[in-house]
């Protein structure tokens, strides 16, 4: 599993991954916007939420990562942006059935988890000054504390994300080379 703050870089290093080990990479956020294109049912409130930068209910979002992990064939994933809330974790865990190997956290100041979403421009209706705001408080009160969980499992791998992406990645590489 992959976390850290919004534009932190998990989308970037998980890209890298799959070209040098064999995991398949699912993201909750891709997951989640590919439904809101796909004409579900679900679409108009899950695209709300995201506009929102609130956390999309754990059902839907266990639902799409589970039917991903199946028809990928694989069986090691790169879980990236999930879970979200304690309560994502629950779900996934009991539905799932299944636990991170390890965590990895992006550690990367707010300042520049701003700068770089705002020069991301992959069209993306949240990557606007005022749901940036909404979603650092989203990701301090829910997400952090479920780092801090993992932390207290020894499953945390903390990497410095503030540096240039070929290093982060260079950090990424040695951690998969020795926990796989
Ligand atoms: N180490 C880095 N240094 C500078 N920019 C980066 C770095 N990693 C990613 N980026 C850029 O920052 C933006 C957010 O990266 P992304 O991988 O989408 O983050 P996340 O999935 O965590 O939100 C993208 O435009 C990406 O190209
Ligand atoms: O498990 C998840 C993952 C994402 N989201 C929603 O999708 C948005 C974008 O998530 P993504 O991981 O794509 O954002 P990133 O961290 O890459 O900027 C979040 O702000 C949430 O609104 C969610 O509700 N549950
Ligand atoms: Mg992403």
């Amino acid at each position: 599993m992959l976390k850290g703050g919004p534009g932190s870089g998990k989308g970037t290093q998980c890209a890298n991954v799959v070209k040098h080990f064999s995991y398949t990479h699912l993201s909750a956020g891709d997951l989640l916007r590919a439904e809101i294109k796909s004409g579900s049912e679900f679409g108009a409130m899950i695209q709300s939420m995201i506009a929102e930068g609130r956390i999309v209910p754990s059902e839907i979002t266990v639902k799409l990562l589970c039917k991903a992990m199946e028809e990928s064939g694989n069986d090691k994933f790169l879980i990236d942006g999930f879970p979200r809330n304690e309560e994502n974790r629950i779900v996934f865990e009991n539905v799932a059935k299944i636990e991170p190997a390890f965590v990895l956290f992006f550690d990367c100041p707010e300042e520049e988890l701003e700068r770089r979403i705002m020069n991301r421009n992959q069209g993306r209706e949240d990557d606007n000054i005022e749901t940036i705001k909404k979603r650092f408080k989203v990701y301090v009160e829910s997400t952090l504390p479920i780092v801090s969980y993992y932390e207290s499992k020894g499953k945390l791998r903390k990497i410095n994300a503030a540096k240039p992406s070929e290093e982060v990645f260079e950090a990424v590489k040695v951690l998969f080379t020795s926990e796989t």
